[in-house]
């Protein structure tokens, strides 16, 4: 593989971008090497400057689960770029959006839209502190959400691969505030709420762990953190931008039959458009400006463009079985790896929950944090690298979740393996 014209555009990207990218995840830290620069994306295949191609289970790191340039999502943008590209006034759009989304998650009773994931958890957050007058929140070492002041603590994603969990910058004051626990320990949170359930706004929680790897949460856990806040006058929010859409239709709280107070929604809901969402009880959200008194605002939020993306993306992703292919697809996948490892004598153990997948370098069961950064970065270092050298794009990072759209087909599964079983043996050579 050529990689000149890459090498030459992060050489003029770093004089002039920190880091060279404009999202640190993006810049290879942590496995090494240097990013390449996308030209365009089709279906499954990312196509770099240089002319290489990659089978690519990033997909913007979410939105693409119905694979790049989806020619439905591509005609309703062009359609809506007809007539302008935004309005800073409502659109028809908007409401449609509305309806789907309170359709398709119905704890979601009223729903605003914003630009991003990291706005929707920060307003949903905002909401709960406003509703409950309560200043203390709770969240999980090694999930994710946003860069917000308050969830840059003990954070995973990019804080995490970097080493850096708790951000320089954000006012102690506020950091303070935050109280981080572990996730899927049932007896820690019992704990915490035994000793300060009465200050608690909001738990917020990735309901399955994608920015500390794949972790699922374990039996029942989702419904005891729903306990515990009911109890002490908490409200339980779900982070769902990774998890919406792609885990179940309804998301992580139709999957596990648990109902959030508060829900946030990302980029997924807008095809690959800048979007987020958050929504919730009718009551909580009738809080926020101009129904009450909590602010909150966009000047592009609910933009058309964005709109019409999302709603083509929604709209495809409801045919019947959508779900369950994916979720086939991200089992042979997973089950191959495992396989492809074994035969090279890799300790390897996946997770997968529907279109979401985790590589863990361990012969151990992984589900929790301590699980998930105790697996050998090593290993998976060298195993991105081999893969990418085969076409095979992979987060670079062994702390991300996979994902797999329904452009991944059997032929580009069975082409990823195949990289894979070589890569192994790279991995197993040291
Ligand atoms: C669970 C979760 N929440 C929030 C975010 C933040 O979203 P954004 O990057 O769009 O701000 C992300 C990822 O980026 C995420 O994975
Ligand atoms: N799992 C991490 C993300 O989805 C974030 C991507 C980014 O920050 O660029």
């Amino acid at each position: 593989m050529k990689h000149e014209k890459s090498r030459a555009l992060f050489a003029r990207a770093q004089a002039l971008i920190p880091g060279g990218v404009n999202s640190p995840v993006r810049a290879f830290r942590s496995v090494g090497g240097e990013p390449f620069f996308v030209e365009r994306a089709d279906g499954a295949f990312l196509y770099d400057v240089d002319g290489n191609r990659y089978i690519d289970y990033v997909g913007s790191w979410g939105p693409m689960i119905v694979g790049h340039n989806h020619p439905g999502v591509r005609a309703a943008v062009a359609e809506a770029i007809g007539s302008g590209l935004s309005y800073g006034a409502p659109c028809p759009a908007e409401v449609t959006m509305a309806e789907t989304i309170t359709r398709l998650v119905p704890s979601c009773e009223m729903v605003r839209m914003v630009n991003s994931g990291t706005e929707a958890t920060l307003s949903a957050v905002r909401l709960a502190r406003g509703a409950t007058g309560r200043q203390r929140i709770v969240k999980f070492e090694g999930c994710y959400h946003g860069h917000g002041d308050s969830f840059l603590v003990k954070a995973g994603s990019g804080m995490l691969t970097l080493g850096v969990p708790t951000s320089p910058g954000v006012p102690a004051g506020l950091s303070e505030l935050t109280t981080t626990i572990s996730y899927n320990d049932f007896e820690e949170a019992t704990a915490l709420f035994d000793d300060i359930g009465g200050e608690i706004a909001a738990v917020i929680i990735e309901p399955v762990v994608g920015n500390a790897n794949c972790l699922p949460p374990r039996e029942g856990y989702l419904g005891h953190l729903r306990e515990l806040c009911t109890k002490h006058g908490a409200l339980l929010i779900f982070d769902e931008v990774m998890t919406g859409f792609r885990v179940a239709l309804g998301g992580a709280q139709a999957r596990y039959g648990v109902t959030p107070d508060l829900t946030t929604f990302g980029k997924i809901i807008g095809g690959g458009m800048p979007v987020g969402a958050y929504g919730g009880r009718r009551d909580l959200m009738e809080r926020i400006a101009p129904a009450g008194p909590i602010y909150q605002a966009g000047t592009l939020s609910g933009n058309p463009v964005a709109m019409a993306a999302g709603l083509a993306m929604l709209g495809l992703i409801q045919e019947p079985g959508f779900h369950d292919r994916l979720e086939a697809t991200a089992n042979v996948l997973c089950d191959g790896f495992e396989q492809a490892a074994r035969e090279a004598g890799v300790p390897l153990t996946t997770n997968r929950v529907g279109a979401m997948f985790g590589l863990f370098f361990t012969d151990r069961k992984v589900d929790t944090y301590a699980g998930a950064t105790a697996c050998d970065t090593g290993a998976f270092n060298r195993f991105f690298h081999a893969m990418l050298d085969r076409g095979v794009f992979l987060a670079p990072s062994a702390y991300e979740a996979g994902f797999v759209s329904s452009a991944h087909d059997a032929d580009m599964v069975e082409a990823t393996l195949s990289a894979a079983r070589d890569a192994f043996r790279v991995v197993a050579a040291g």
